[in-house]
């Protein structure tokens, strides 16, 4: 749905892109991750064909960018920093020029009844006549998102879809968001929240100081395979057993490779270690990030028992899929 090779945006000395290379596929939801400032905006106005890259490729639904703008822009749905809106007319009434102004626009009859549709599904009321000077930011965050659903687009491109709105409307936008997936939609959308990417997003990218340092399914990034997390009271019995499968180690607990969970929790058993808990090692996307993100500096992980793995060993972890 949207693929990039060495995306590269400079701005005098700023490069504020820098070889990004996305790839967001059918069906994802995914999450565009980056602290302020590390190129979001950019890199999604550069998809979006409002501002050219200095160098790098981009294809958006098959087809070049910016080259082919005119036959795919109206494919997708987006929604870009600041929704611009007429202030003195309805939410309603923009919609109604917006699709007026687009190509392929709809019947009149057609129009009037998508426009309720989607204000009802972005939790505004259809009947509202209210100009949208006096809506909120959440409001008019919410009118962006109509506007980016009106042709019912195959990818919606979303720069900070949740911006100015409360817990509860995060959550309603988020729903939203997740049956627009379940029904076809793909859903590509930048963020620096966490929680939110966390959420909702099957896959994440993750920019820093415009250098993707990261592309993967979210569920292995959060539970990588083959390290089993041992809860015991005796790390340090157990460490001496398991000796270098040992990959990180904090008070009651061993993060531990393994790729038959089982073997290692009768050989653990066997071995007179008492076992308290046992399972996959689930992660926060917090220390994922922060791993992903460090200059050369360690990975984010507990230290692992002076007996046990070789310093080197922990590299593993931070690198692995
Ligand atoms: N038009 C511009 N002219 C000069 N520098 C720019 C311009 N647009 C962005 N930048 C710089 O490029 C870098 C990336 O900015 P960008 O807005 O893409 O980041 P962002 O991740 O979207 O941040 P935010 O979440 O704060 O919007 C920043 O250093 C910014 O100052």
């Amino acid at each position: 749905m949207i693929r990039t090779r060495g995306l590269t945006k400079q701005y005098g000395a700023v490069r504020a892109v820098d070889g990004v290379g996305l790839d967001v596929r059918e069906g994802d939801v995914y999450g565009f991750l980056g602290a302020n400032g590390s190129g979001k905006t950019t890199t999604v106005r550069m998809l979006l064909g409002l501002v050219l890259p200095t160098s790098g490729a981009m294809e958006v639904l098959g087809s070049s960018m910016p080259a082919a703008r005119a036959q795919v822009l109206p494919r997708v749905g987006a929604l870009v920093e600041g929704p611009g809106a007429h202030a003195h007319l309805s939410g309603r009434t923009n919609l109604d020029l917006l699709d007026r102004a687009g190509r392929d626009r709809l019947a009149t009859g057609a129009r009037a009844e998508r426009i309720t549709e989607v204000l009802a599904e972005v939790g505004l009321d259809p009947a509202d006549r209210r100009p949208v000077r006096t809506y909120s930011l959440g409001m008019r965050q919410r009118l962006g998102l109509a506007a980016a659903l009106l042709r019912r687009p195959a990818l919606l491109v979303l720069d900070e879809p949740t911006n100015g709105l409360d817990p509860q409307g995060i959550g309603e936008i988020r729903d939203l968001l997740l049956r627009l997936n379940a029904a076809g939609t793909t859903v590509f959308l930048s963020s620096h929240l966490l929680a939110e990417v966390e959420q909702l997003c099957t896959r994440v990218g993750v920019i820093d100081r415009g250098r993707l340092v990261l592309q993967e399914p979210l569920e292995g990034l959060l539970t990588p395979p083959g390290v089993v997390a041992v809860s015991t009271p005796e790390t340090g019995r157990a460490a001496s057993l398991l000796g270098r499968r040992v990959l990180g180690a904090e008070p009651g607990r061993l993060l531990v490779e393994s790729w038959d969970p089982a073997a290692l929790n009768a050989e653990l058993v066997g071995a007179g270690v008492p076992v308290t808990a046992f399972g996959p090692w689930r992660r926060e996307l917090e220390q994922v990030v922060r791993e992903a993100t460090a200059v050369r500096r360690d990975p984010v992980l507990p230290d692992p028992p002076e007996d046990a793995a070789p310093a080197g060993t922990r590299e593993y972890l931070s690198t692995r899929p």
